[in-house]
């Protein structure tokens, strides 16, 4: 097996350990994992990424945010790159909510390529997620909400990936939503 397989399959692994008791927010309660395994499938099978750091820090991005994972946990078993990416893509919990969003706004230009790519594929699985089914609790005003935010998060990512870009641009115009 090549060593960029088996690489892959550390990252994995160390993303499921992490998020092991984490389910989606879907009426099923979805294992968590499905997501970030989801959103490096993106990345490779739709965006034609190949740069294996940008795969494995899309099966990392979310553990720092979401589980009791530290940048130097990062750093010592995946190395600087990844885990600069990772930190790129992380929110900051302690903020208020409102603050988080208007910075990912704020900041989305300003990322590296390999976080933008992260990025877009993220929200293009969040939103076909919010497509499929709603997650407990949310109104569809709210769903709405988030789909206004997230192209204005795109906005700011544009000329990273044109066919992750594409896909996004038809789902915020069925919203009626324009980039
Ligand atoms: N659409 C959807 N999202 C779910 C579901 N379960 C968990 N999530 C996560 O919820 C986040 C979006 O929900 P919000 O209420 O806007 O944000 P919050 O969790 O940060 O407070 C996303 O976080 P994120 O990946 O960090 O991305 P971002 O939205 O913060 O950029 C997404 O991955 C689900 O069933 N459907
Ligand atoms: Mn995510």
């Amino acid at each position: 097996m090549d060593s960029e397989a088996a690489l892959l399959l550390e990252t994995v692994n160390f993303a499921a350990e992490k998020h092991r008791n984490q389910r989606r927010k879907d009426p099923e309660g979805t294992p968590y994992i499905n997501h970030p395994i989801g959103v490096a499938r993106i990345l490779s099978y739709e965006g034609g990424v190949t740069d294996i750091e940008v795969l494995q820090a899309a099966l990392l991005h979310d553990t720092v945010e979401d589980t009791d994972t530290t940048s130097e946990e990062l750093e010592a078993k995946f190395g600087p790159i990844v885990t600069h990416i990772v930190q790129e893509v992380t929110d900051d919990k302690r903020l208020p909510k409102q603050e988080r969003k208007r910075l990912q706004v704020e900041h989305a230009p300003h990322c590296s390529q390999q976080a933008k790519l992260v990025k877009l594929a993220d929200k293009l699985y969040n939103l076909r997620d919010l497509n499929a089914c709603v997650p407990v609790g949310w109104s569809a005003e709210r769903v709405q909400e988030y789909f206004v935010w997230a192209a204005e998060v795109v906005k700011g990512l544009k000329g990273t990936n044109l066919a992750l870009e594409e896909k996004l641009e038809k789902l915020f115009k069925q919203r009626g939503l324009q980039l």
